[in-house]
């Protein structure tokens, strides 16, 4: 595994390399061994790319308006355009889902060869959360699992069944941008994994049956990782003038996620977004070791420490206990850009050593082999 080093701008913001102070608490059970995020973690210091906050807020147009409406499903866009009488090409549309398809074909379609590619190995699974386990909603505080329920099983929701049972066979995480607790209260699992604040903040199953009865869940039961602890304080200074500042703009709305906040736009006209923008990157001056990112109509703010969900991928195989390891298939299951992490950790490890599948309808800038139409089609996979 890549060692954690000095961070590589996310819009192409030029960053300057400065060394950090401690990354803060590392509590992991047993103490993961070889070079790699364990190596680092002894040494306790990560590296920060000071002057993220410099190039957020200056060249031109980064995470500007453009970048927010290039967070919007193209498909509203484009009904969008239809609506207006601008109208859309409907063939070179369904020219480029057919080439998208051919380069990312469902995870239905070839779960033969995903299966093949198990053979003989260790399935460690990794579940993003909202898109991927809970459709996407107007309001996060409502983005719940699936509601539908088996026949003759009413009151168990489907998809924390599918998970459920998944976990039974193979060691699983859930990978998310949300807080932990948050995440937790939502998927209710407690033989899971959960990687919080965008892989920020992990923890092991606190249940006594862990994922599977393997050694290599038994091994990583105890793993507490928090790698941004040092910034709290900042994240919760911030979240309050981000509260402040946004609260004249309709529709925005501000959330704790921990190590990270999420500064959502669903629901502020589009006329308002300029305004959004320039209020949050306004805070963010104060805030050099602080940077920004995009997600699904949502901007979100986190320390910039060379951390993220692929390096909590990363950590999380180290602490099962599959470092460097060819008897192991990560599967990563994820709809977001801060899935696209995790999708280039499993690309660069190789063909048929990771399986990256991107929930999306739409043709989409993806490093994941394999896609899936939505988050029933996941429930579909289990079966
Ligand atoms: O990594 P994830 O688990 O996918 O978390 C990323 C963000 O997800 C949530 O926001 C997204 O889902 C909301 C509910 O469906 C939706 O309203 C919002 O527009 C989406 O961006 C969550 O609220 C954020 O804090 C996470 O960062």
């Amino acid at each position: 595994m890549a060692k954690p080093s000095v961070a590589v701008p996310e819009v192409g913001v030029p960053a300057a390399q400065a060394s950090c102070t401690c990354p803060g608490t590392l509590l992991a059970y047993p103490p993961p061994r070889g070079a790699g995020v364990a190596a680092a973690v002894r040494r306790k210091c990560l590296q920060v790319e000071l002057g993220a906050g410099a190039g957020l807020l200056g060249g031109a147009g980064a995470w500007g308006v453009e970048s927010m409406r290039a967070s919007s499903p193209t498909h509203a866009r484009a009904a969008a355009a239809l609506a207006a009488g601008g109208g859309v090409d409907v063939d070179v549309d369904e020219e480029r889902a057919a080439s998208w398809m051919a380069r990312h074909p469902s995870a239905l379609g070839r779960f033969e060869r995903i299966v093949a590619a198990a053979e003989g190995k260790r399935i460690v699974m990794f579940l993003d959360y909202d898109g991927t386990l809970s459709p996407i909603v107007d309001d996060p505080d409502a983005a719940f699992m699936s509601e539908t329920a088996f026949v003759g099983l009413a009151g168990e929701k489907q998809m924390r069944m599918a998970v459920r049972s998944v976990a039974k066979h193979f060691p699983t995480a859930i990978v998310s941008g949300r807080c932990r607790d948050k995440v937790f209260e939502f998927v209710k699992l407690a033989e899971l994994y959960y990687a919080g604040s965008h892989g920020m903040d992990i923890k092991g199953p606190a249940a006594a049956k862990a994922s599977s009865s393997s050694r290599h869940a038994a091994k990583a039961k105890g793993v507490v990782f928090q790698p941004a602890s040092e910034f709290l304080p900042m994240i919760e200074e911030v979240h309050e003038r981000l509260v402040q500042t946004t609260r004249c703009i309709p529709g925005a709305k501000v959330e704790n996620n921990r190590f990270c906040v999420s500064v959502h736009f669903r629901r502020v006209d589009e006329k308002m977004w300029g305004e959004l923008s320039e209020s949050v990157r306004g805070v963010l001056r104060g805030y050099p070791k602080l940077r920004l990112t995009h997600g699904r109509m949502v901007l979100e703010v986190r320390p910039s420490i060379k951390w993220d969900k692929g390096k909590a991928l990363e950590f999380l195989l180290e602490s099962l206990g599959f470092a460097d390891c060819s008897s192991v298939l990560p599967v990563y299951i994820g709809d977001d850009r801060t899935d696209e992490d995790a999708f280039k950790v499993l690309r660069r490890r190789g063909q048929d050593q990771g399986v990256g599948i991107l929930v999306s309808k739409h043709p989409k800038e993806t490093s994941a082999s394999y896609s899936l139409q939505g988050p029933a089609e996941l429930v579909d996979v289990r079966r």
